[in-house]
């Protein structure tokens, strides 16, 4: 049937089984209201999120009546805002939204006002604008057309038919860089609203009933997820905000968890150890006196000396001799720094290997050489990079390395050594100039799909179903 044939008329009952694909809520019985002109749907939590120009509102629908714990996630787009009088003559104010109407097969869009008044008896009420040209009334009747089945929202089809929702997203950062930038363009391209949040401007109600973050004398909204972009001065504190939102329950790509363990080089080395996942031999003393011991438990010089919170390669030492790695550890421990001594991978000629890891998968790496004469590859000390084909064993440590700290989103440093891959260090918040640069690809973007596969399926509870249930049945 082309687009502009005049679609038949429907017949309706006072009652009917709809359809709203646009906000993800395939069954719901809504009753016909002529004396109202706009529809009504009965919404919870209703908030509005977005910019100004575009705003949205956010609410969850509970299609079925009675069952209070199975909730659908929505947003729309504001069309409107008016005032409405509801059927005991009260004034409100509600939020108009557009969506479809599916019925039958026949869908077209129909105004939505949202409200949450306890009164509605109906989950959706009908009104003249969402009738006009597609339904004739008899009004003695119900049910007219094909009866749905609230059994679709235990089924796995709930994941199809849940719509590309809008989310809220907070960008937990304090630097305003390429990646926060890439963050919020690539979010607000996918519709998404997303808001940079100073990290450590953040503050907290600790307390048993009502965990919350504040921000600037309010309390934050019910972010869909939370991107933390944590810097290594301020872990612990970042991490703390991250645990508070995670008790809450929202979504981290990265949890306080993983953030914390890969940070502390010592921590990650020994989780890293216990997933058997390779590194450079690696070794750590508090004592003084053990200096000699360390040096000739990683083994043979050259070999480095790496402070515990270096970033940027800024506390990473070579030293050629036995004699030279004593002095730097001294000095190390003359200006109470922590730090471990590892051998010196030769072979990886000033080269290492980023992988980034979403997800579980790598979906991006480069080569990174170091400046001419520098034995560090890193970007910060004038290296260069290139995208590059890794093995299928560089692969899987990357993965496993990510998985070793719970990490959704993680850049894994590994060199190229005789043994096999060699893991380095696992980021938390791996920037993304140089892999999109480097590699042509949009990283930001997969990182989204990501976040909305995690967050956009809708929780399904199921129903307990009682065994003994055959006897009662009703005919
Ligand atoms: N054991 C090693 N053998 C050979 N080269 C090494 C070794 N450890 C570090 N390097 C080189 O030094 C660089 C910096 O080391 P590392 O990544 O551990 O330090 P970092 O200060 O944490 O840097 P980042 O900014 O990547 O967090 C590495 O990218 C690598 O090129
Ligand atoms: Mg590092
Ligand atoms: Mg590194």
């Amino acid at each position: 049937m082309p687009d502009d044939a005049a679609p038949e008329t429907l017949q309706f009952g006072w009652e009917e089984w709809i359809s709203l694909p646009d906000l993800g809520v395939p069954a719901l019985r809504a009753k016909v209201d002529t004396g109202a002109r706009t529809s009504a749907l009965h919404a919870f939590d209703i908030e509005t999120f977005g910019s100004q120009a575009r705003p949205k509102v956010r609410f969850t629908v509970h299609p079925i009546p009675g069952r209070d714990d199975l909730v659908i996630p929505c947003s729309a787009n504001i069309v409107d805002r008016r005032e409405v009088a509801s059927s005991n003559g009260e004034k409100e104010m509600r939020y108009v939204i557009e969506s479809a109407l599916l019925v039958n097969g026949q869908k077209w869009p129909i105004e939505i006002t949202l409200t949450n008044r306890s009164t509605m008896t109906s989950r959706m009420l009908l009104g003249r604008q969402a009738m006009k040209d597609h339904i004739s009334i008899a009004a003695t009747d119900r049910f007219l057309q094909p009866e749905l089945s609230y059994d679709v929202y235990h089924t796995s089809r709930m994941r199809e038919v849940a719509p590309q929702r809008a989310l809220r997203i907070c960008v937990l950062s304090r630097e305003d860089n390429y990646s926060t930038r890439r963050l919020v363009e690539e979010g607000e391209k996918r519709g998404h609203s997303v808001e940079v949040i100073n990290t450590t401007r953040c503050y907290m109600a600790i307390n048993a009933l009502a965990p919350e973050v504040h921000y600037d004398g309010k309390r934050l909204p019910r972010f869909d997820a939370v991107i933390p972009r944590i810097g290594a001065s301020i872990t612990p504190y970042g991490a703390a905000i991250i645990r508070q939102f995670e008790t809450i329950g929202t979504y981290c790509v990265n949890g306080a968890a993983g953030i914390t363990a890969s940070r502390d080089k010592l921590y990650a080395h020994q989780i890293m150890a216990r997933a058997r996942i390779g590194m450079p031999n690696t070794a750590f003393a508090s004592s003084p006196r053990d200096t000699a011991n360390i040096i000739s438990l990683v083994g043979t010089t050259p070999l480095i000396v790496k402070l515990l919170e270096s970033t940027q390669g800024k506390g990473v030492v070579l030293a050629e001799t036995k004699k030279a790695a004593e002095s730097v550890i001294d000095a190390f421990r003359g200006l109470k720094a922590n730090f471990l001594v590892q051998s010196f991978v030769k072979e990886a000629a000033g080269e290492d290997i980023r992988c980034l890891v979403i997800g579980g998968k790598v979906v991006a790496s480069m080569k990174r050489t170091g400046a001419e004469g520098d034995f560090r590859s890193n970007l910060h000390r004038g290296g260069t990079a290139k995208s590059v084909r890794i093995t299928k064993e560089e692969r899987e440590t990357a993965v496993r390395a990510a998985r070793a700290f719970d990490l959704n989103m993680a850049g894994v440093d590994l060199l190229r050594s005789e043994s096999g891959p060699k893991v380095l260090e696992v980021n938390s918040s791996p920037g993304f100039e140089g892999i999109e640069t480097s590699t042509n690809k949009n990283i930001v973007g997969k990182l989204y799909e990501q976040i909305e596969a995690r967050v956009r399926p809708v929780p399904i509870r199921r129903r307990k179903t009682s065994t003994s249930g055959s006897a009662d049945k009703q005919t």
